[in-house]
């Protein structure tokens, strides 16, 4: 058997095109909702990923404000420039990418963020309205994985889950989440005894580990729905040059030889990401502007 495989791209278009529809509907109130974006620093892939964001925002008629500032920026400089931005009435959603430089204390800049322009559900706030099930902003990566998880099963009522990794920006969320949606939800980390054993467990297999491929064919039950989070660039010898290639936290050929449904790398869960930064763009500047 081999597994359904779940186009991220084509569930991140779809509802994309759907947030386009409603900003469109409310252009007509005058109101264009607006994401601001902070990236501290030169880092490659982030500017590839921040680059990417502010071209999808344009797209479905959002406002795309972008801060670029230098990797030696002190963090009172970035924690005016986040005053600002909370004080600013065009500005409906805030993201500073992750991570900051090592000087700049990322919590404290997370928790400088007026929690309703807290478009990445990074703040204490919004952590504790999910966890307490209080309406909120809700981590991107976490609600593209369950919405990944439900276009391959609608109703993950009762599924035995188990989340590897334990994060506050994936694991954590993506298991309160889970348990919203009536799942059994284990979570697995560093620390966990056999591993492959509570992963063979799993109905709902959430891995986002950061380890390449560290996911084997044999730690997944058969027929499972398996969620990739992993980023993982490595080496690929076969396009020569030091080139590199993307994979996930999954050994995704054994994987798809078992699972039931299962996410690629690329095109699985990074493209929800960003559509889901973008609905909670919107989400934002309707609860903020009425
Ligand atoms: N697709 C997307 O949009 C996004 C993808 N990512 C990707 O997801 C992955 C995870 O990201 P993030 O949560 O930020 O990573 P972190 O490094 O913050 O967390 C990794 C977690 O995995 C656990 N872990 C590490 N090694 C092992 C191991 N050998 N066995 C079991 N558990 C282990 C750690 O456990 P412990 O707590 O014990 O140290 C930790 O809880 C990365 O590949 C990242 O690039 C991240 C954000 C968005
Ligand atoms: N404040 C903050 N919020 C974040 O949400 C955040 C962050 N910081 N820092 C970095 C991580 C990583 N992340 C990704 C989002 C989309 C893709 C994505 O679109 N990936 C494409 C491939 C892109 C490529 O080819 O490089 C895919 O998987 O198909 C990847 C990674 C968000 N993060």
């Amino acid at each position: 058997m081999s597994a359904t495989i779940i186009d991220g791209k084509a569930v991140a278009a779809d509802l994309r095109s759907r947030l386009a529809g409603e900003v469109e509907s409310i252009a007509g109130t005058g109101l264009t909702p607006g994401l601001a974006v902070v990236l501290v620093g030169e880092d490659a892939a982030s500017q590839v990923y921040v680059r990417n964001k502010a071209k999808q925002t344009r797209e479905i008629g959002m406002a795309s404000f972008e801060h670029r500032l230098s990797a030696d920026t002190p963090e009172t400089d970035l924690l005016a420039l986040v005053a600002r931005l909370n004080a600013d009435d065009a500005v409906d959603g805030i993201l500073v990418q992750l991570p900051l430089p090592d000087h700049i204390d990322a919590q404290k800049v997370i928790a400088a963020i007026d929690p309703d322009k807290d478009v990445d559900g990074f703040h204490p706030v919004n952590a504790g309205r999910l966890a307490t099930g209080l309406p909120g902003l809700v981590p991107c990566t976490p609600l593209g994985c369950v919405m990944l998880a439900k276009s391959a099963q609608a109703d993950l009522s009762g599924m035995e889950a188990v989340v590897v990794g334990r994060s506050n920006i994936v694991g954590k969320p993506v298991a309160q989440l889970l348990l919203a949606e009536n799942c059994t939800v284990t979570i697995a980390h560093s620390r966990s005894r056999d591993l492959p054993a509570i992963c063979r467990r799993a109905d709902l297999l959430v891995a986002a580990v950061g380890r390449p491929e560290m996911v084997r064919g044999d730690w997944i039950r058969p027929g499972a729905i398996v969620i990739d989070v992993g980023i993982n660039r490595v080496p690929n010898p076969d396009a020569g040059g030091g080139k590199t290639r993307l994979v996930g936290d999954v050994a995704f050929a054994e994987a798809r030889a078992v699972a039931g449904a299962i996410t690629p790398v690329p095109g699985g869960v990074g493209p929800m990401t960003i559509a889901c930064l973008l609905q909670n763009t919107l989400t934002a500047a309707r609860q903020r502007r009425g």
